[in-house]
């Protein structure tokens, strides 16, 4: 078992951003038609055209004629405890859990799906172009095969981090579920600053949206530390020191990341149960 399209017996629940997103990479990863099915009552136009492009069975709700071995849940927290009650049809006791659901704790799963094999995981939505950031936590009961299954269906949208402690997933979440949003957010107030500035609205948007491309293009290419890029672009007495003075003073973007992330950690605990 090595790959994508050695995997059998898929079932997506939920196709929406996250669920789609992992789709997408799992079809340009390789995986088999014929060895997923999706379960979601109204996916999206983009979603209808993939299914039906490659022949991956659709399914509205989850059907009585097979069982998953690998069951992906991948709907909202707020309407997994109705959905989990729909999904006995389609599990039984090898079913190879994994939830991508924010917050939702593997006991919770537990209690209403009883003892199986569960990886919690909390991925991000550059997953679509195989660039996500997904954390993972096992239970017990997941053996060395079904990691290795659950590997491979992460791996294929991005990088996992494995964490030992089913905890810190609420952290993993902070900062990197919820991250892209904090940068694509950096770009509208870079660019709504840009604009303050007297540049027109369209031109202050591309300016800031190539600007973080590319930074986030050197950070990758580069292998340097964040911070030493950051030095490079500093020149003293210069236009970056000027504004970094402002970004990196006491009252500057640290403490709102810390108040932010844990804003971000505190609600994936509330969403527990
Ligand atoms: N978006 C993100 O960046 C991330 C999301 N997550 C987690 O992923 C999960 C999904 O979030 P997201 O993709 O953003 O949400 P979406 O609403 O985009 O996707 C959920 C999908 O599930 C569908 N759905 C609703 N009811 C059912 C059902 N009974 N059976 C099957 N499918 C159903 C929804 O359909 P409809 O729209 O018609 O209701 C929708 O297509 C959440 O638990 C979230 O915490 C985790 C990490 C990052
Ligand atoms: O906002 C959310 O709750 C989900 C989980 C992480 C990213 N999106």
């Amino acid at each position: 078992m090595s790959d994508l399209g050695a995997l059998e017996g898929v079932v997506l629940v939920g196709a929406g951003n996250m669920g789609g997103a992992m789709l997408s990479g799992w079809v340009s990863g390789g995986v088999k038609p014929q060895n997923i099915t999706v379960i979601d009552p109204n996916p999206s136009d983009r979603i209808k055209g993939l299914l039906d492009s490659r022949g991956i069975r659709h399914a509205v709700t989850p059907p009585d004629n097979m069982k998953a071995k690998i069951l992906i849940l991948a709907v909202k927290p707020q309407v997994m405890y109705a959905v989990l009650e729909t999904l006995h049809p389609v599990i039984d006791e090898e079913t190879l859990v994994i939830s991508v659901a924010a917050g939702k704790t593997l006991s919770y799963f537990e209690e209403r799906l009883g003892a199986l094999p569960m990886v919690r995981t909390i991925p991000n939505t550059p997953s679509m172009i195989g660039r996500g950031v997904i954390g993972a936590f096992a239970n017990e009961r997941v053996g060395a095969e079904d990691r290795t299954k659950a590997d491979i269906l992460l791996s294929a949208v991005g990088h996992v981090e494995w964490v030992g402690d089913e905890a810190d997933i609420d952290a993993v979440t902070a900062v990197a579920g919820s991250g892209p949003a904090y940068v694509f957010y950096l770009v509208e107030c870079m660019a709504e600053a840009a604009r303050k500035l007297g540049l027109d609205e369209d031109l202050a948007m591309r300016l800031a949206r190539e600007t973080v491309i590319g930074a986030g293009a050197l950070l990758d290419h580069s292998g340097e530390e964040a911070g030493v890029l950051r030095k490079n672009v500093t020149s003293p007495g210069g236009t970056t020191a000027a504004a970094l003075s402002h970004l990196m003073a006491e009252d500057g973007l640290q403490p709102v990341f810390d108040a932010a992330l844990k804003a971000a950690r505190d609600r994936s605990r509330e969403l527990s149960g």
